[in-house]
């Protein structure tokens, strides 16, 4: 991407706070000029730059989402953010992004009963992810934070990655994603093209599918719903999940607790605890603390309920201990596109054929309107916080829910 645009803190107002990580807060923002009943509102994720490290790591994440945004919009992953513009002033950093307005995957798993997603449902996430993850890995970018939480929800109900400030450039790219179109597409873009407008197809990622024991695969695209989000109760104090010195504790992969160093296999294996979280409503490795939890990544199998079936077998093939044996360490996302469970898949008309589990409400009234006092200032924001008696502001649905911290190591 050339120069993103300038954004400007004067006409830029912030609806409501999206969300706070470790690293940053995102507001829900729009544009009091050109958009003043917010009909086009966007994401902008401000970091204060006193913070430890917080100028460097978005500096970084500001970079990767450079990477991850083509000139040409329609050239745009769909599964990954597009940068739409960036701001800097001396306490602040700030990009946006698009608003994601049906939260992330562990907000809506936690709305299904049992918290547990249908294996259709796991399906078309995963596929979608997966895509994400092997356009990364293309770009010889390691992901290294996959979990429920940086998975959002679109407007249209399709998945997107966020939260790029952990992820690394490992300078070499996995040989089994340098694909074969990338000689022909400049710059790696993604082997998808503009087919009618604002729709994009995949082609050539179509894998070859081998004939396995197990037929868990969907033979024709179904449709599978999941319980729309109860919006503004999304609280997750209880369920709160830390992030350590190495990432999201449950999602750490036992090569990274070793300290043996890291490749893209981290990326598959937190891809095989994100599959069993979706499955089962928990993580098949969380301890009573960090030393138990990273005790368990080591040495313990997960465990799996009823019947083996492919989506088991999935999740074993993609949890084994020595990353040369994992699935993907060899072969990378095309191999995993191969497994028995993604049978059927088409992975050329993702964003065409599924319809989204969750599509979210549309807003179509004014969102200005939407919390008291309706606008407020993010420069204003940030000073009162720094007050001993901050002025409250209109609070997240999703502030308290698993956090990131620091990470410094690996
Ligand atoms: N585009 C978006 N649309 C809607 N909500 C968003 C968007 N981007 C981020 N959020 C919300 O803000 C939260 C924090 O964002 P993000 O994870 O990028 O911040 P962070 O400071 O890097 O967090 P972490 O501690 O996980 O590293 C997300 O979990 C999500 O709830």
């Amino acid at each position: 991407m050339e120069k993103p645009p300038e954004l400007d803190l004067e006409k830029h107002k912030a609806i409501r706070i999206l969300g706070k990580g470790a690293m940053g807060t995102v507001f829900l923002v729009h544009d009091i000029s050109t958009d003043p009943t917010a009909r086009s509102p966007f994401a902008l994720k401000v970091v204060q730059r006193s913070k430890h490290d917080a100028d460097r790591r978005a500096r970084w994440e500001i970079g990767v989402l450079k990477t991850l945004s083509p000139p040409d919009p329609a050239l745009q992953h769909p599964f990954l953010p597009r940068l739409l513009g960036c701001l800097e002033t001396p306490d602040l950093l700030a990009w946006a992004v698009p608003f994601c307005p049906g939260s992330d995957l562990n907000v809506l798993r936690y709305h299904q009963n049992d918290h547990v997603f249908s294996p259709s449902v796991i399906r078309f996430y995963l596929s979608e992810i997966l895509c994400a993850l092997q356009y990364l890995h293309s770009l010889g970018i390691v992901y290294r934070d996959l979990k429920p939480e940086n998975i959002l929800i679109q407007h249209s109900g399709h998945a997107t990655l966020t939260d790029f400030d952990l992820s690394r450039n490992l300078k070499k790219k996995p040989p089994s994603e340098i694909l074969a179109d990338d000689k022909k597409v400049p710059n790696s873009l993604p082997q998808f093209t503009a087919r009618r407008k604002h729709r994009l197809k995949f082609f050539r990622w179509i894998p070859v599918v081998p004939d396995n024991k197990y037929n868990y695969a969907l033979k024709k695209a179904k449709s599978a719903r999941v319980s729309p989000v109860r919006r503004r109760k999304l609280s997750f104090s209880n369920e709160e999940r830390s992030n350590s010195f190495v990432g999201t504790e449950e999602y750490v992969s036992p090569e990274v607790v070793r300290g043996d160093g890291h490749e893209f296999a981290v990326d598959w294996w937190a891809f095989g605890i994100l599959t069993y979280e979706m499955l089962y409503g928990r993580t098949p490795f969380k301890g009573k603390n960090r030393k138990e939890t990273f005790r368990n990544v080591l040495t313990k199998e997960p465990k799996f309920m009823g019947q083996p079936n492919a989506l088991t077998d999935l999740i074993g093939r993609l949890l084994q201990k020595d990353p040369e044996k994992r699935l993907g360490y060899h072969g990378g996302a095309c191999e995993i596109k191969e497994h028995a469970f993604f049978r059927g898949v088409r992975w050329d008309l993702l964003t065409e054929v599924l319809r989204p589990p969750f599509i979210p409400p549309r807003d179509d009234g004014d969102l200005t309107t939407e919390v008291s006092p309706g606008n407020f200032d993010i420069r204003e924001y940030f000073q009162s916080s720094k007050a001993p008696n901050p002025k409250s502001m209109p609070p997240s649905p999703l502030s308290d829910h698993r956090r990131n911290v620091s990470f410094t190591g690996y």
